[in-house]
């Protein structure tokens, strides 16, 4: 007979582990089936290999803002290695502790690919269960493209496999990780080329915030090529060349294309059972994980939905919640995702863009800039600016967006999204009291 389960997951990343977990605990007899480690993209090829290795770059700037300030150091080069060997132990730790809870609150864990069948089973090679509810979290992975000679580049998984950092780096893309990639990479020494294919990095960020992002990237030393599209790659002197739409050619040691992911939504049986999909593959669901297909529910990265670490545990507890207690649930609430790109500086951002705020109030939208140069940079004679803007709506002036650019940013943001969400006027940001002397203070301060 067909094993029975309340709930089987499809992947054991960020949303399939938050989503096993939280049935469990609520008494649900939970299987979750992943053929590669526990923790998924995050854990092992995305925010958290992404965030060491940005960590070990922004140290290294800083130990420069020490020699601004007086201090006779240097940072010098990194022990490649013996990084690498810290951020897996720390990584392993990580897994070994998801491998545990599993095992605490009794799910069964198979370690291999499934699908979905007809009658609510789902079958890997070996098992196949039956149940009530199923749930795909199968993620992403980096996108590929037809340009001749693709195959001489890597993606975004294969930075976290380099055993030394390359000298000379060309990236291809103006995304979150073409960003992140570029600046960790470069302070880390290498000599860094941004390829965009658009007007702009980060294309859909706030336009005033975009360019300030991309003028900080330009006075560290990254060379940013907008309107640049990659035509063509060739193998040249273990190396690659380049060919753009400019009819530039550029020689680089490594390249690195950062061109967007792909849903992992192929071969689960989904067209077999009738579950939708958009034109990019990714499992339509609806504002509560309702897949087309009744008892079959999607989260994180392979449904249309932000991709991004919150978002996809956040989805997976309240479905779960929902399926498995008396709770009323409300859906999640995506109107203000605060997210952060790991540049060098951060950049943070929640809310609306100025030109989405115009574009539902037109002329009833206020924006109030600052910019200024942070203490530490101002006393170490580094010319990074800090970019804070405030985009206010109304008579009332509620704060509707807010956006972030310089050192710090990252920590700064988490904190103002609950007041956007809450609903905070400029009045009410402006009547808080600052502390004083941070950047942070600036943005309670901003139209004053
Ligand atoms: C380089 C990089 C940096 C990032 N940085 C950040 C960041 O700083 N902050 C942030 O919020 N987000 C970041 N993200 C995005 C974040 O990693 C994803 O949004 C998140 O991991 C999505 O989780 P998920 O559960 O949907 O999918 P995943 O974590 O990808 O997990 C899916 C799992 O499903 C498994 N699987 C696939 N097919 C099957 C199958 N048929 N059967 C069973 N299992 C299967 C896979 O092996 C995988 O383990 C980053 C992503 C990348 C690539
Ligand atoms: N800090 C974070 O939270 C973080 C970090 C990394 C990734 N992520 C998540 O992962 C998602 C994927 O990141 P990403 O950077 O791969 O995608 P992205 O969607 O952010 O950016 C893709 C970029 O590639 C460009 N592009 C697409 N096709 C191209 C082509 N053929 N040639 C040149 N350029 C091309 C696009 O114009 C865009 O600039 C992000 O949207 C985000 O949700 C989050």
């Amino acid at each position: 007979m067909t094993d029975q389960y309340d709930l089987a997951v499809l992947g054991g990343g960020s949303g399939g582990l938050a989503a096993a977990q939280q049935a469990a605990r609520l008494g649900a007899k939970v299987v979750l089936f992943e053929p590669g480690r526990l923790g998924g993209t995050c854990v092992h090829v995305g925010c958290v290999p992404k965030k060491a290795l940005w960590l070990a770059a922004d140290l290294a700037h800083q130990v420069e803002l020490a020699r601004g300030i007086g201090f006779n150091v240097s940072a010098g080069a990194l022990d490649w290695p013996a990084f690498v060997a810290r951020r897996q132990a720390y990584i392993d730790r990580a897994e070994a502790g998801y491998a545990q809870r599993l095992v605490d609150l009794g799910i069964r864990v198979v370690r291999e690919r499934a699908r979905l069948g007809s009658d609510n089973t789902v079958s890997s090679h070996g098992v196949t269960v039956q149940a009530t509810h199923r749930l795909i979290a199968t993620g992403g992975r980096p996108a590929r493209v037809d340009v001749p000679g693709f195959e001489y580049g890597a993606v975004s998984d294969d930075v976290f496999g380099l055993d030394r950092l390359p000298r000379r780096i060309a990236i291809v893309g103006g995304g979150y990780i073409a960003v992140e990639m570029a600046g960790l990479l470069h302070g880390l020494g290498a000599e860094v080329t941004l390829f965009v294919r658009g007007d702009q990095v980060l294309g859909h960020f706030d336009a005033d915030l975009a360019e300030a992002l991309a003028g900080s990237m330009r006075a560290r030393g990254i060379v940013v090529h907008t309107r640049s599209a990659v035509d063509a790659v060739e193998r040249r002197d273990g190396g690659v060349l380049l060919r753009t739409s400019g009819e530039r050619v550029h020689r680089a040691d490594w390249l690195l294309w950062a061109i967007g992911r792909v849903p992992n939504s192929e071969d689960l049986g989904l067209e077999d059972i009738g579950v939708s999909l958009d034109a990019r593959g990714h499992v339509i669901i609806d504002p509560y994980q309702c897949t087309s297909v009744p008892g079959v529910f999607a989260v994180g990265d392979v449904a249309t939905q932000p991709a991004l670490t919150p978002v996809a545990i956040a989805a997976a507890r309240r479905l779960v919640e929902r399926l498995f207690s008396d709770a009323d649930v409300p859906p999640l609430d995506l109107a203000n995702v605060p997210t952060v790109v790991f540049a060098q500086p951060p950049l943070a951002t929640c809310g609306l863009t100025e030109a989405q705020a115009r574009a539902s109030w037109g002329d009833d939208v206020q924006v109030h800039h600052a910019r200024f140069r942070p203490m530490r940079e101002a006393l170490a004679g580094d010319a990074q600016t800090m970019f804070i803007k405030l985009v206010c709506v109304g008579a009332e002036e509620r704060v509707v967006g807010l956006h972030v650019h310089g050192p710090g940013a990252d920590e700064i943001l988490q904190g103002f999204a609950v007041a956007l969400r809450l609903g905070a006027r400029r009045r009410d940001f402006n009547e808080t009291l600052a502390i004083h002397p941070t950047a942070a203070e600036e943005v309670v301060l901003a139209g004053r």
